[in-house]
Formats: C-alpha cells, sequence, structure tokens
C-alpha cells in the first residue's frame, strides 16, 4: 500500500553528513562548486557513483554501504532547507510535506548542488531515496532532472517502513529521460549493511 506508516521520522543527519566531507576534495576552484555534496570513499577506479537522498538517515546508511562495498564515490542530494521531524509530519495535513503532497507544484524542492565533480567519468549510477506516499521522496527529482543520464546504467534503491519500490525508478526514469535504468532495489528502513552488500555482489558491483 501507500500509507505512511512504521518508523517516526528522527532528526534529519544533513548536517553531519555535510560535515563529512572528502579531505581530498579538489581544491581547484572549478571543482569546489561541486565538489561539496560528494564524498569520496572509493578505490580510486571512479566509475561508480552511489547518489542518495535522505531525510531521517534510513537512506544515507544504505547509501554508504552500498558505496563501501562497491568502492563508488557517495553525492548527497541536500536540499536548501532541510526538513525537520516536524516538516516530516505525515499525521499533521498542515506540515510541510504533506502539504507538498497534496499540491504537486510545492515539490520542486531547491537544492544546494545537483552538480556532481566528475560526473563523465562514472557509467555506473546508484539512486537512492525514501518513499514517501508510494513514490520517490520529491527532492531526488530535482537532481534527476538536472542531469544527463546518456551512456550510464542507472540503478534505483529504496527504503521504506513497508511499500514497495513500486513504480518510483520508473517515474525517476520517465523524469530523466536519459540513462539506462535498470529494475530497482527495495531495502527495509532497517537494512543491514550485509544486506546492502550482498546486493552490490548481485550487480557485479563488488570492490573485491
Ligand atoms: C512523509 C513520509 C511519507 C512516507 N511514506 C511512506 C510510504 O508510503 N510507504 C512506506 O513504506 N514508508 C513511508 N514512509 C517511511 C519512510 O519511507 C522510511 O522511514 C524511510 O526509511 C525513510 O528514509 P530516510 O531515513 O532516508 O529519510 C514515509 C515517511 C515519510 C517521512
Amino acid at each position: 500500500g501507500c500509507q505512511a506508516s512504521g518508523t517516526k521520522a528522527s532528526n534529519s543527519t544533513t548536517a553531519a553528513a555535510q560535515t563529512e566531507q572528502s579531505s581530498t576534495a579538489e581544491a581547484s576552484s572549478e571543482a569546489e562548486k561541486t565538489a561539496d555534496n560528494t564524498e569520496n570513499t572509493g578505490n580510486g577506479s571512479g566509475k561508480t557513483l552511489v547518489v542518495y537522498y535522505s531525510a531521517s538517515g534510513n537512506t544515507e546508511r544504505v547509501a554508504k554501504a552500498a558505496a563501501e562495498a562497491a568502492g563508488a564515490d557517495l553525492f548527497e542530494i541536500v536540499p536548501v532547507e532541510p526538513y525537520t521531524s516536524e516538516d516530516l509530519n505525515w499525521t499533521n495535513d498542515n506540515s510541510r510535506v504533506s502539504r507538498e503532497h497534496n499540491d504537486e507544484s510545492l515539490r520542486d524542492v531547491e537544492l544546494t548542488s545537483t552538480e556532481v565533480a566528475n560526473w563523465d567519468s562514472y557509467d555506473t549510477v546508484l539512486i537512492g531515496y525514501p518513499i514517501w506516499w508510494g513514490i520517490a521522496a520529491w527532492p531526488t527529482d530535482g537532481f534527476v532532472k538536472a542531469n544527463d543520464f546518456t551512456g550510464k546504467t542507472v540503478i534505483p534503491f529504496c527504503t521504506a517502513a513497508s511499500s514497495g519500490i513500486g513504480q518510483s525508478g520508473k517515474l525517476l526514469a520517465d523524469l530523466a529521460g536519459t540513462g539506462d535504468w535498470q529494475e530497482g532495489k527495495r531495502f527495509a528502513s532497517s537494512a543491514s549493511d550485509q544486506e546492502v552488500a550482498s546486493w552490490i555482489g548481485e550487480l557485479g558491483l563488488s570492490a573485491e
């Protein structure tokens, strides 16, 4: 079903995540603008990128486990105005997320950056998001719309309390209009690093 249920949104971990920026971020002024949201945990091959949006940390955990297993770089989608726990309260009809859900024109969330350093160097992009009312949390949309996925294999993944991944990957593929979008993978909000690593293995993306 599409009902919001189960886990309670906790405080956003965005601020903490952003302080984890790679100290090896390139120093050139051109790279500065795009390096902000990128964290290089990779083995230097730089072929796989894990992009994610996470409002309360679950998708972030899965994304980091995926990047670790694949030796991939990470890019976090960050709204200019991050969602507070109050914003995420779907049981309140007047909360930010409820208002955005009820009025599609409010879902065009401004992001701190949609530009990934060395975007052309990635041939596989994993893109992760929480499920909100049965679809990808809409801060993900702005990133997808802003980038050209031509020539890339794109693999969606989500975390959700009870829903499946449903049509969310297909909707993002339609929004992108480019890229070879694969079937996506749904994880429970509490998915273990091991589950994530074995999925990376199934995809043939394991670092070793
Ligand atoms: C506004 C909102 C709507 C949600 N809608 C659904 C839903 O339709 N189905 C579901 O299984 N979980 C739903 N959830 C639960 C989240 O998908 C789940 O907790 C997810 O792991 C959160 O990821 P995050 O911590 O990365 O933000 C919703 C959560 C929020 C905040």
